[in-house]
């Protein structure tokens, strides 16, 4: 079994419990409300800036300059196509670009990020890598098991198409290729540090779900 599906097996527990979470059955059902939805969006519009600038760091890392080019691109996907979807989305449901630039990064958002870019940055390549594969896996299965049961109508599935796509999909099954390559020449202590930094961030995802389910904020405010 290759690396990756190694990785993938070992939190099959976790990707379940991450399908069952309330907003992705609401998700699905199309019944989550605007709020939360709302409340989703705007951080994961700040999210995607992030996760963008650890893709190009961890380009900037590559061994390889085809990895450099696929790490550079999917930079380029995170900010340019991904953020056009939630753009579109923002207009759609009525949130303006003053809401989005006021709305500072909630707590789960802000933890995520903040691994994803210290990883990216003190890491060596093959970790970083590995941090960084939960955010293009979980979010293509996600979207393929939503799109499987998602209700007729459904005010998200603009969304829900877009994880589940054959192009979103292709990205994935490049990262695992790198991962796998990359495993093959890495020490049991490299391995080690890529399994815990895919757990780390696999389970960032789900708080990241469970917390626009809440509609999570900081429990003391600071000046506006
Ligand atoms: C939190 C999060 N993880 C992964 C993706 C997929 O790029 C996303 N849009 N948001």
């Amino acid at each position: 079994m290759s690396f990756s599906q190694t990785l993938w097996q070992a939190h099959a527990d976790l990707f379940e419990s991450t399908l069952q979470l309330p907003f992705n059955r609401e998700l699905a059902a199309g019944t989550l409300s605007r709020e939360r939805f709302c409340h989703y969006m705007i951080q994961d519009a700040h999210y995607l800036v992030a996760y963008g600038r650890a893709l190009a760091v961890t380009a900037a890392k590559a061994d390889q300059a085809e990895a450099l080019v696929q790490f550079a691109q999917a930079a380029h996907e995170a900010v340019v196509v991904e953020r056009s979807l939630h753009d579109g989305f923002m207009r759609d449901f009525g949130i303006t670009p003053e809401q989005f630039a006021r709305t500072p990064l909630s707590p789960a958002c802000q933890h995520y990020t903040s691994y994803l870019l210290a990883t990216a940055w003190s890491a060596p390549f093959p970790v970083a890598v590995a941090a960084l594969l939960p955010c293009f896996w979980i979010y293509a299965e996600v979207g393929r098991d939503i799109q499987s049961r998602s209700a007729p109508h459904n005010p998200y599935q603009g969304w829900v198409d877009a994880y589940a796509s054959e192009e979103f999909h292709a990205l994935v099954r490049a990262v695992c290729a790198t991962v796998d390559r990359l495993a093959v020449d890495a020490t049991p202590a490299t391995l080690a540090a890529m399994r815990a930094a895919y757990t780390d961030a696999a389970r960032l995802e789900w708080m990241f779900w469970d917390s626009a389910y809440r509609l999570a904020d900081w429990p003391v405010a600071g000046p506006r």
